[in-house]
């Protein structure tokens, strides 16, 4: 049906998409959007409920769960399993590209070395 959103007439029909990268930068609803805090998501604080990365609502992501625990499972297995170096000193730019998923504007280039536990088990 026709409704009103913030202010805004929406007729019946309308596609509406939702600016969740906005969101997620948006000074009114976060406190520092852009610093890397991960405690806003510890311990059951408020800011942790205003994120987004797999939708809201009745078409939210089914895949949520698994992926979240997916996501843990590989970064803390190669932390976990490899010793890592950067390849230059440069400080790593940490600017994102434009497009539909997340990639940085410059790659990430790293070297790894299995650590002596994962190759005794490797081999
Ligand atoms: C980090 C990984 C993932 C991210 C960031 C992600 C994100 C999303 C987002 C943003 C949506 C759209 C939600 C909306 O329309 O509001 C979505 C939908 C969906 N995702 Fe994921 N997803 C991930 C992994 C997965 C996995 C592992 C599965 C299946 C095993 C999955 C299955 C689906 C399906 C079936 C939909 C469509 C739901 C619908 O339209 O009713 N996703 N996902």
């Amino acid at each position: 049906d026709d409704c009103t959103i913030g202010g805004f007439n929406v007729p019946r029909g309308t596609i509406l998409l939702v600016n969740a990268w906005a969101i997620h930068r948006d000074t009114k609803v976060w406190n520092d959007p852009t610093s890397f805090k991960p405690k806003r998501f510890t311990g059951g604080e408020v800011e942790g409920h205003k994120f987004m990365p797999f939708g809201m609502g009745r078409r939210a992501c089914p895949g949520a769960d698994l992926a979240q625990r997916v996501v843990g499972l590989a970064l803390g297995s190669l932390i976990q399993c490899f010793e890592w170096e950067r390849t230059t000193e440069k400080v790593v730019d940490l600017m994102e590209g434009i497009g539909l998923t997340a990639f940085k504007v410059e790659s990430l280039e790293a070297m790894c070395k299995a650590l002596d536990i994962i190759m005794n088990f490797l081999s």
